[in-house]
């Protein structure tokens, strides 16, 4: 029974190895190693029954390259063409036919950059508010996770965003994290998924917070408040992050990751064959909590206090902040690429109003609208989206100008 268990965790993991290969796939210096790893894998799926052609492992290296060489230009790639990545069906692992699974999937959520026109005609009028995940959207995924750094030209897309837009982050770091590694001042952070808002200090409406007290950090005259929902949670989290270290030391490869209101146990660069005694070791720590519980990111098991918020909560709570609670003619905008950003979706979605945009280059059950595909395709639609604002501003400077 353990073993049956412990073969499927494995079989998991391998599956999820492989769909790490294509996140990797946007770092130019790791290209060699992504390809070499390619090769073991397709060697580790074959040795599982999952063959694949070998044309179809050549598309995959080509399409590989092809997006480094995109990349590496460092243009706006708003007008590349879209390939159908290489996959295996998450569930079953049955190899699928890329082209055709990814296409359809792409109907259902076309491409944001393609329907970019449309979507600004249905926003005229309206508030724009853009808020964005930060791993596997603003910076690619990487195996250290103290490594996902965000690229210059992203950081001044992001800043030319946050000229024309209310712009904040919502990741699932640690507040501080994605502060230092953003590093813009004109933008608003929530860490650990939400449960750590640094935001502006309007009253809330009294649903959103619920009995959640807000803070000034830095007395009276505070520009922003702190929020958080999950302070209580601090000394046992700190407990947590201590037994896991102590418990997962000798599996080689584990990272735990201190996220303030949550923590990370990643697994990326853990052997296959090992991941379900990890599991089984971390579950056995969080069985002790019962107030905390268990949820899986991108090759992350992640630790949370069960308390009812999570980024949906977070969009809205930012909103009201913001003061657009009772606006109608708000448009949010997020752009996320993993599980935890479903929940921003949808309360998107049952908003009626605002656009959901899933990162991904595989097809994924989200509840999204639209896609990107990767954080290039992320950086292009910054651009557009600040480059819109720019040109209306000036043409009325010049109109008021000229008058
Ligand atoms: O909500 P996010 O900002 O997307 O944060 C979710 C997790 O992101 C980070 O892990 C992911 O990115 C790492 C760096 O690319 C990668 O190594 C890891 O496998 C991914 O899961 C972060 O390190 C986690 O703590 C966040 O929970």
């Amino acid at each position: 029974m353990a073993h049956a268990r412990r073969s499927s965790a494995t079989q998991r993991v391998l599956v999820q190895q492989q769909h790490h290969i294509l996140d990797g796939r946007f770092i130019i210096r790791n290209m060699r190693l992504v390809a070499r790893r390619k090769v073991k894998s397709h060697r580790s799926l074959g040795l599982m029954g999952l063959q694949r052609s070998s044309a179809s492992y050549k598309q995959s290296v080509q399409s590989i390259q092809r997006t480094t060489k995109d990349e590496n230009k460092g243009r706006d790639l708003s007008t590349k063409t879209r390939t159908a990545p290489l996959l295996s069906d998450p569930n079953t692992n049955d190899p699928v036919s890329l082209d055709s699974s990814y296409n359809s999937w792409v109907e259902e959520h076309p491409s944001a950059l393609d329907s970019f026109d449309r979507m600004m005609k249905t926003a005229k009028g309206k508030r724009i508010v853009v808020f964005l995940d930060y791993d596997g959207t603003l910076s690619p995924i990487v195996d250290n996770p103290d490594r996902a750094l965000m690229s210059e030209e992203m950081r001044a897309a992001l800043r030319g965003v946050a000229k024309y837009f209310p712009t904040a982050i919502i990741s699932g770091r640690s507040r501080d994290k994605v502060t230092e590694f953003v590093k813009l001042s004109n933008v608003y952070y929530a860490g650990s998924h939400g449960m750590d808002i640094m935001a502006p200090p309007i009253p809330v409406k009294s649903s959103t917070a619920g009995n959640h007290q807000t803070i000034a950090p830095h007395g009276k005259e505070s520009t922003e408040v702190l929020f958080q929902p999950a302070k209580k949670f601090l000394p046992a989290i700190q407990e947590i992050v201590t037994m896991l270290e102590e418990k997962t030391k000798k599996i080689q490869g584990v990272r735990i990751e201190d996220n303030g209101f949550c923590v990370s146990v990643h697994f990326r660069q853990v052997r296959a064959e090992d991941y379900g005694i990890l599991e089984e070791k971390v579950k056995s720590v969080v069985e002790k909590y019962p107030e905390f519980h268990l949820t899986e990111g991108k090759m992350v098991l992640e630790v949370r206090p069960s308390i009812e918020w999570n980024k949906g909560h977070a969009l809205e709570y930012l909103l009201d902040t913001l003061g657009f609670s009772n606006s109608s003619d708000v448009l949010p905008l997020y752009i996320g690429d993993d599980r935890s950003d479903e929940d921003a979706f949808k309360v998107i979605r049952s908003r009626g109003q605002g656009y959901p945009i899933i990162v991904s280059s595989t097809p994924k059950d989200t509840k999204a609208s639209y896609s990107l595909q990767d954080p290039s395709e992320v950086l292009s639609f910054l651009l557009r989206l600040a480059r819109l604002k720019e040109a209306s501003f000036s043409s009325r400077t010049l109109k008021n100008g000229s008058s």
